[in-house]
């Protein structure tokens, strides 16, 4: 069959022609590929000098201990980590960003208008379990490893994006240096090594670019820069003094020790408690917890105590631990935040001491001493605590459960017509305080855990960590656990009854708070030296039952044991207190002189006059002095003065302790009951003040006539 000459001719060269045009259009497919190509290696170089570059800035920080492991390949996956970083500040993983145009708005990281938080935060959630996994057998807690992106060639201060910290090429050297001591030296090399052996080098050879990952290449509205001057010693330096003047007694520690470790990840399915004598970490521990707890999604964490000083000191330490990412943490005293709470729901508490005093003054002069407690022979002030921590503390309401209560802790027995004339003097001082429209202390959490019960927080806490919980009434016990209730790895109680400062005592089942199962007692000592540890043994310990019928499980070693050797106690003895002042003083003055940094030594008094006084006769005595009501625990150079009360849960280098018999002055008219039960709190007070100790301690007592006592301290 032939065509017609058009046909033939159209129909020529047809299938050549066909493949001509499939290879030009492959043709242009490869060109168009070529340039994507090359403006992806054009792209990939930069970075890879954008982490040069940073990789050079960090280099410079080896003289400071910092060691960095650059290009890492993740374990048992195809991702990478750019740089690595160990050093005294803890392990930081690195992601450096060669972005034109970043920005924060609020708490989102932008590129030009793309918001990039959550491709930030995905990879910092990938990578950090990757490195805690790797350290977990050294011990090492989650909260020390910090993520960060360093915005290569940009200028910005460190600043929290959900969890990460962001931070320009200019500015990285100087955070980390700022970040508080985490890892001694050798800590450090054997980080490094773990981590360099888990996280091994990026293999170059062999790689081929995929042709399937190209994508055209994104408009830019202008290059990003490349690494300019932007790093500046001055700023390095500056910022080495900081952490130097940071590092003594407020270092924090990250590297816990194995007994402590698992305790910051386990999960309690319910409240927990965690025990244990001074000095054995417990308050390291529950910090990690509130930090870690700060970190999942949707967090609310409160950390509270009754010292109305301590979460301020608290909140500085855990803001370190924390690095000032991952989230927020509350921190107030348990009045503090009952007050707030009552503000919100438009409660307004009149709390005044002085007033309630007045009222309790009046209700004893015309009901307490004409009845049968007039021939009990205790001190007035004994019916007054027994009113505040044992009624009101208890959230008693009628008198038949106070006939029926067991006083734990109380050693003068009180028979039922006692007891009736008792809540009499409740009465009338009720009474009194409501004509001056005044609220007492023990009021203001009643009235804050009482609304709490009618209306339950919108958004309740997913964690409340209480420090010193021993000093907590059972009515605060209560308030806090309806903040957050009996959820997992909720309500987490820290303290030590051994260090209870307050009359009376109950049982967390009182309160409702069932611990059984979820309660860990520490054992190991990491604060005072062996000296002061010994001395310190020598005194009577005694407990207030605060869970008698709890189980703890003991973690680590029973009785405790001291990791400090070493150590000095210095015992003196003076004929007057004036020769004791002056004893103390001539020690401070020559130990600070000798080198002791003031900010290391604390004096510690038993009363608010006291304190006052040793502010002045320190200040007197030329050198730099702080009232304990003022320190937020950081560092300051001056010498810290205030009340055993105002110490409870903070420690100092040098201690040193005025009054330290170890027995009170007996009262005239005083039973050997309610003498017994004051001698208890005496003690448990000295224990609280002599525990603070780090490496050496001096005691100062009066002896002879102008004490009043005997100087035989007890075998
Ligand atoms: N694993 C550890 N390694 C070294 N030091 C540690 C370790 N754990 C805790 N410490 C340090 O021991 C000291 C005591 O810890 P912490 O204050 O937590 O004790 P505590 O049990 O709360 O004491 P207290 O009941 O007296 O308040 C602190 O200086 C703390 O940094």
């Amino acid at each position: 069959m032939t065509g017609t000459t058009d046909d033939v001719l159209a129909t020529a060269g047809g299938s050549l022609r066909a493949d001509a045009a499939a290879c030009r259009e492959l043709a242009e497919e490869c060109a168009r590929e070529r340039e994507a190509l090359l403006d992806r290696a054009t792209r990939l170089e930069a970075a890879s000098r954008a982490e040069v570059s940073v990789a050079a800035t960090l280099l410079s920080l080896e003289v400071y201990g910092w060691r960095v492991l650059a290009d890492r390949q993740w374990p048992r996956s195809a991702g990478n980590v750019d740089l690595l970083l160990v050093g005294p500040g803890g392990v930081v993983v690195v992601d450096v960003k060669r972005w034109a145009e970043p920005r924060i708005a609020g708490d989102r990281l932008f590129r030009g208008d793309e918001d990039e938080t959550d491709t930030l935060t995905a990879r910092s959630a990938s990578a950090v379990p990757l490195v805690v996994d790797a350290l977990s057998d050294l011990g090492y807690a989650p909260t020390a490893v910090a993520t960060a992106a360093v915005l290569s060639g940009h200028r910005l201060p460190a600043t929290d994006v959900a969890g990460v910290v962001v931070v320009g090429e200019a500015e990285v050297a100087p955070w980390l240096l700022r970040r508080g001591r985490r890892l001694a030296r050798r800590d450090v090399d054997r980080v490094v090594r773990l981590l360099d052996a888990s996280f091994p080098p990026h293999t170059t050879s062999g790689r081929r670019a995929s042709r399937t990952v190209v994508s055209p290449p994104k408009p830019r509205t202008r290059p990003a820069p490349e690494t300019a001057d932007l790093f500046d010693a001055a700023e390095i330096a500056a910022a080495d003094r900081a952490a130097a003047t940071a590092a003594p007694i407020e270092q924090w520690m990250t590297w816990l020790h194995p007994d402590q470790a698992p305790l910051v990840t386990r999960t309690f399915n319910g409240p927990a408690r965690l025990a244990g004598p001074a000095g054995t970490g417990k308050t390291v521990v529950a910090l990690h917890r509130a930090a870690l707890a700060a970190r999942r999604p949707g967090a609310r964490v409160l950390l509270t105590s009754f010292v109305r000083t301590l979460p301020v000191v608290l909140a500085t330490l855990v803001h370190r631990l924390g690095d000032g990412t991952g989230g927020t943490v509350e921190a107030q005293s348990v009045h503090g935040w009952a007050r707030g709470l009552l503000r919100e729901r438009g409660v307004r508490p009149r709390l005044d001491a002085d007033r309630a005093e007045v009222a309790f003054g009046r209700a004893w002069t015309s009901v307490g001493r004409r009845s049968v407690l007039a021939t009990v022979a205790v001190v007035p002030s004994y019916w007054r605590e027994e009113i505040d921590h044992v009624i009101k503390g208890r959230g008693i309401n009628r008198f038949e459960d106070y006939a029926a209560l067991d006083r734990i802790g109380r050693r003068t027995p009180l028979r039922l017509e006692h007891r009736e004339a008792v809540w009499d003097l409740y009465c009338s001082y009720q009474d009194a305080l409501a004509a001056t429209g005044r609220h007492d202390f023990a009021d203001v959490l009643r009235l804050a855990r009482d609304e709490l019960r009618t209306e339950p927080l919108e958004q309740p806490y997913t964690a409340v960590v209480v420090d010193e919980v021993q000093d907590l009434t059972l009515v605060g016990v209560q308030l806090l656990h309806a903040a957050v209730g009996d959820r997992t790895d909720g309500l987490l109680l820290v303290g030590d009854s051994t260090q209870a400062l307050y009359p009376g005592g109950f049982r967390l089942k009182d309160a409702g708070v069932d611990v059984v199962g979820r309660s860990v007692r520490l054992g190991r000592n990491y604060r005072n030296a062996a000296a002061i540890l010994e001395h310190v043994s020598r005194l009577p310990a005694q407990a207030v039952d605060l869970d008698a019928d709890v189980t703890e499980t003991p973690n680590g070693e029973v009785p405790p044991v001291t990791t400090r050797l070493g150590g000095a106690v210095h015992a003196v003895e003076a004929a007057s207190p004036a020769a004791l002042d002056q004893a103390l003083l001539s020690r401070l003055v020559d130990a600070i002189h000798a080198g002791a940094r003031a900010g290391d030594c604390a004096v510690l008094v038993p009363g608010n006059r006291d304190a006052e006084r040793w502010l002045r006769l320190v200040r007197a005595a030329g050198l730099h002095a702080v009232s304990l009501q003022e320190y937020d625990g950081r560092p300051v150079d001056a010498v810290k003065v205030g009340t055993v009360h105002r110490a409870k849960g903070l420690e100092f280098a040098h201690v040193a302790v005025l009054d330290t018999h170890p027995m009170p002055p007996r009262r005239s008219a005083e039973s050997d009951d309610a003498y017994a039960e004051r001698a208890e709190e005496w003690q448990r007070r000295l224990h609280v003040a002599l525990t603070r100790a780090r490496d050496t301690l001096w005691c100062g007592r009066v002896v002879g006539p102008a004490s009043g006592r005997s100087a035989t301290m007890p075998r």
